[in-house]
């Protein structure tokens, strides 16, 4: 069964349409990445697939059984410590206090988050830490889907990388599945399946391309000469590049 499929899925904000008529299937095993310009409505879309969002209009059908979303900032509770908040994840599971212990420590551990550190507070945290913090609390009730809305962009260069590799080797080679939403294509090519391309006017997706290989297997080399290509050449990526506030600021 797909893992995830929307089918015409539309919304309004304010009266403005955000989205007209957005589709898409995410298949088990499969991340797809949403790109596009700044405002064209890929958080909408995702929160929509999440169910965070009741869509105007659409269908949206879910063949997963946990889900769990991390943002571009934490959201963490600011009076709870790292394991505390981690511990968010596991609400619903049916654990004893030393299977929830083992499974924290395990999820902090997966994130390169130091025994140290997990008795600290939010405000005593940097601004990585605090997102591999809401990362641990994504990964440690082993969600069957993952939503990404640009979780990576407060990590340091080296970070990212550790994390995508996570992102890679946890969820994509157990059959899980998700959305990643970035702004970079380099990142899309080294995670991802199939990168989904939204319209610059809202109307929904514009079409998708699917990236060569396993994403395990890519190496810097193809990522850097497949991100050269549909940067320079693809008309799809052309319309991103263009119109993506953030690069023209
Ligand atoms: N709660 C809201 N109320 C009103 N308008 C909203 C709301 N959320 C989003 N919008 C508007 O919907 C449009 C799409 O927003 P959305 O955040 O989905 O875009 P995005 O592609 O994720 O943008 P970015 O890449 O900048 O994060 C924008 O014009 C935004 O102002």
């Amino acid at each position: 069964m797909t893992l995830l499929q929307l089918n015409a899925v539309g919304h309004v904000f304010l009266g403005r349409a955000v989205l007209e008529d957005a589709s898409l299937r995410v298949e088990h095993g499969e991340m797809v990445a949403l790109v596009g310009p700044s405002g064209c409505g890929k958080s909408t879309l995702s929160q929509i697939a999440a169910g965070l969002i009741i869509p105007r209009h659409g269908q949206v059908t879910r063949g997963y059984d946990r889900s769990a979303f991390v943002f571009q900032e934490p959201r963490l509770l600011p009076w709870a410590t790292v394991e505390a908040n981690v511990a968010l994840g596991l609400s619903g599971h049916a654990l004893s206090r030393a299977q929830q212990s083992a499974r924290i420590a395990d999820a902090c551990r997966r994130v390169s988050l130091e025994e140290s550190d997990w008795h600290k507070f939010p405000s005593q945290l940097s601004g990585g830490m605090r997102q591999r913090t809401a990362l641990a609390r994504a990964l440690v009730g082993d969600p069957d889907f993952l939503y990404f809305d640009e979780p990576f962009t407060a990590l340091d260069a080296a970070l990212r990388r550790r994390m995508q590799d996570l992102v890679v080797t946890t969820v994509l080679n157990s059959g899980k599945g998700g959305l990643f939403i970035t702004h970079d294509i380099h990142e899309a090519l080294r995670i991802c399946h199939r990168i989904a391309v939204l319209d610059r006017y809202g109307h929904g997706i514009l079409d998708c391309v699917a990236v060569p290989e396993m994403p395990e297997t890519r190496s810097d080399e193809m990522v850097f000469e497949m991100a050269r290509r549909l940067v320079c050449d693809h008309p799809l990526f052309a319309v991103v590049d263009e119109h993506d506030e953030r690069r023209l600021a």
